[in-house]
Parts: structure tokens; sequence; C-alpha cells
């Protein structure tokens, strides 16, 4: 019998991340083993989603005594949220655990960022010290670390240059909606030359770039995403970095539990992409191995690596956000030695972020959490 109980308050559940872990939950009969409380920050009262058992009625997310009654809170809500409420449930006493997608608590000494394929026995440790905060990690070091978990695991990485290309969800809904509407412009203003195949295209390009830089949507981004990219992610650090590079080697370290820190840094770009997360990489392994044996340690990281061999038919069929989104495989490919050296390796990876960047850690950590 757990020593867990098993009221599990759900925090941010209607919200994007919020419900592609709802739909995990569905799909792994994740609540045939809770007891789930639904709250709401705007709806207090009303009807809970068609999980709820006992408690059909939505309860107010703000409201510390109610969330005081749960064994687990997940919240998806965002960070404003958790650095409002989870002080507070604390400070009342409250010894339940809290699993959290929002970054607000990630580098805390008291909570461990979790991805379990990777660092399962870090969060088992902490478990048994009494760890009680559990929080998902940033969606690119995630996905980074499923891909390429094997080698790190190894200690085979001296260092990581890792460069980004991150989808418009990592922003949130409003900013893939951006995105799309942006693409509905531009194919606008030149739809009826594009009709006409005659028509010529360095006048389309001209047509195209004048609406990319006055008419499509920048709202959100900031900058005009469809049609081009945005190579800065987040706000700007003092050092030069944008807070999103600045995550790499910290939660990297953190998430591996790393007693030497592994240097990881690289820029991070916004493409147009919908939801699939990708990195360019470069890396200097501690030793020349051959290539076979490298390749083999990276498929043994765990279950959901796809590993791609490195041949072009292949990898643009395989490597791609078409192939890889709304799945849990990780893919890895464009794995070869690079001309610095024997020790230098590059590698793709790509991974759908609302996921493993996000859903997928949370409710395997519900499950750690019931089962111990
Ligand atoms: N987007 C991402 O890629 C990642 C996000 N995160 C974390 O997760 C948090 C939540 O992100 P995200 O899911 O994108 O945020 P959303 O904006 O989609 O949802 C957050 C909350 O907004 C409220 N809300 C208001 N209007 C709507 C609406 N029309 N539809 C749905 N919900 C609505 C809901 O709260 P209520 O029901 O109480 O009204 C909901 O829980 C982020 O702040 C971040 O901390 C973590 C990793 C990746
Ligand atoms: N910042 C990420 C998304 C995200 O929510 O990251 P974090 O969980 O570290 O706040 C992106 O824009 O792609």
């Amino acid at each position: 019998m757990s020593k867990v109980g098993n009221l599990v308050g759900l925090v941010g559940w209607r919200g994007m991340v919020g419900s592609v872990l709802m739909d995990r939950m569905v799909a792994e009969g994740d609540f045939d083993h809770i007891e789930p409380i639904f709250f709401s920050t705007s709806n207090a009262g009303g009807k809970a989603p068609a999980q709820a058992k006992q408690h059909t009625q939505l309860q107010d997310a703000n409201d510390i005594a109610a969330l005081a009654q749960c064994d687990i809170v997940i919240t998806c809500q965002g960070g404003d949220y958790t650095k409002e409420v989870f002080p507070k449930l604390r400070a009342a006493g409250w010894q339940g655990h809290w699993i959290d997608a929002a970054s607000s608590l990630r580098m805390e000494s008291d909570a461990v960022i979790v991805l379990d394929p990777v660092n399962d026995e870090l969060i088992k440790q902490s478990l048994a010290n009494g760890g009680k905060n559990w929080i998902g990690g940033n969606c690119t070091n995630s996905i980074l670390l499923m891909g390429l978990g094997g080698l790190f695991k190894a200690g085979l990485v001296e260092w990581v240059s890792s460069m980004t290309y991150q989808a418009a969800s990592g922003g949130g809904a409003n900013h893939m909606r951006e995105l799309l509407k942006g693409m509905g412009v531009v194919h606008a203003a030149v739809a009826d030359e594009l009709a006409t195949p005659a028509s010529a295209i360095l006048e389309i390009d001209r047509k195209v770039a004048k609406t990319i830089r006055e008419d499509v949507p920048t709202e959100f981004f900031g900058a005009p995403l469809a049609g081009g990219l945005i190579p800065w992610i987040d706000v700007q650090l003092p050092n030069g970095q944008s807070k999103e590079e600045w995550k790499g080697q910290a939660e990297v370290n953190k998430i591996l539990g790393t007693e030497a820190t592994i240097p990881v840094d690289g820029l991070c770009v916004r493409i147009g992409a919908m939801r699939c997360h990708s990195l360019a990489l470069t890396l200097k392994l501690k030793k020349d191995l051959p290539l076979e044996e490298i390749e083999a340690i990276i498929k043994g990281g765990n279950p959901w690596v796809k590993f791609v061999e490195n041949d072009r038919a292949v990898t643009v069929k395989e490597l791609t956000p078409a192939a890889i989104t709304g799945g849990l495989e990780v893919g890895v490919g464009r794995v070869r030695k690079l001309n610095m050296g024997p020790e230098y390796l590059s590698a793709f990876v790509i991974g759908d972020q609302l996921l493993w960047g996000a859903a997928e850690p949370l409710r395997r950590m519900l499950r750690i959490l019931l089962a111990a």
C-alpha cells in the first residue's frame, strides 16, 4: 500500500500544458489510481471534468485550506500562481507533495527537477530523504537529456554546445495562434501570384518581404516569426545570455546531479514550428570512442530514444517536426565525428515540447509517488 495518499489536486488542467497532461493521464489510466480534486482560478463552483469522482465541483485554486486537504498537488497554472500560492500552502503547514510545470521553484535546494528516465535515482534518493517538491524541467533541457541521456549517464560528456530551434508552443497558445495567423497573412499577400505559375518569383519575394516587415502580427512574439526566426528567447541577462540559454547548464547539471559542472551553452532560437523543439549539438567527449559504440550508448539511454541513422533519405523523413510531433519518441540523429577531432561529435535531437518537455515528467512523478 502506498505511503502517499491518493487525494490529488489538479490546478491548471484546462490550459495548454494541462490539457496535454490530462490526455496523457487518461491514456495511461492514471485516474484509476487517484481521487482527483479539480481546481480553478476563474470558475470555482463550476462543474469539474468527467474524470472527477466524488469532487464534482471545481474548487478555488487560491483557497489554501482547500488545497491543503490534498496529498499531492499537480499544477500547470504557471509561475505567478506558484509564487503566490506555494509559500502560503507550506506556511500553513501542508506536508503534501507539490508537482509543478513552472520554472519558479526549479533551482530551490529542496526541489528536484524531475525527468525519471534520466534521474530516477536522484528522485528516489530525495524521496527517501523526505523530498516533497518535484518540478518539471525546461522543455529544451528535458528533450536534450531524453535524447542523449545515455552519453551523460556514462560520464562521457566533457561539454556541450547547444544551438536550439524552438517551437511556437514554448510561448503558449497565443504564440501558436500568432504564428499561424502570420503564415496566413504572408500567403494571402501573394496568393494570386502563386496561382499563376508564370509570375516572377522575385516580385513574389519582394511582396513577401514587405508583408513580413509590415503586416505579420507581432503582439505576442514581439517580432515576425512566420517566414522568419527570432534569435532570442526569454529575458536578457547581464552576461549577454538569454534566460533560456542560462537554463541549459543550470538545469542539465541539476537534473543529472553532477559533482563537477558540465559546461552547456549556446544560442536559443525561436522558429516557426508548432510544438517540436530541436537542438543542433556539438559535444566534446572525454575520450575517442568508435562511432558504433557511441550510437549504442545513445540508443540504450531510455526506451523513447528514436535513433535515426545519419543518412539523408531517412533523416529528412524521420528527424523532423512532421514525424515527431504528438508522440513520445525523441529523435536523435546526425550523429557523426566532426573535423575538429575524434572526440568531437555532432547530434540533432528533436522532441515534442508539450510531452517530454512539459506534461509527461509530471504524470510520471505522480505515479512514482503513488508507488512509493
Ligand atoms: N507552454 C509551454 O511550453 C510550457 C509551459 N510550462 C509552464 O506551464 C504553465 C502553463 O502554460 P500553458 O499551459 O501554456 O498556459 P495556458 O495559458 O494555456 O493556461 C494557464 C491557465 O490559464 C487559464 N485560462 C484562461 N483562459 C483560458 C482558455 N481560454 N483556455 C484554457 N485556459 C485558460 C486556465 O486557468 P483556470 O482554469 O484556472 O482559469 C489555465 O489553467 C506556464 O506558465 C509555464 O510555467 C512549462 C513547460 C512548457
Ligand atoms: N521557455 C520555453 C518554454 C517554457 O515554458 O520554459 P520554462 O518551463 O523553462 O519556463 C520556450 O519558450 O520554449
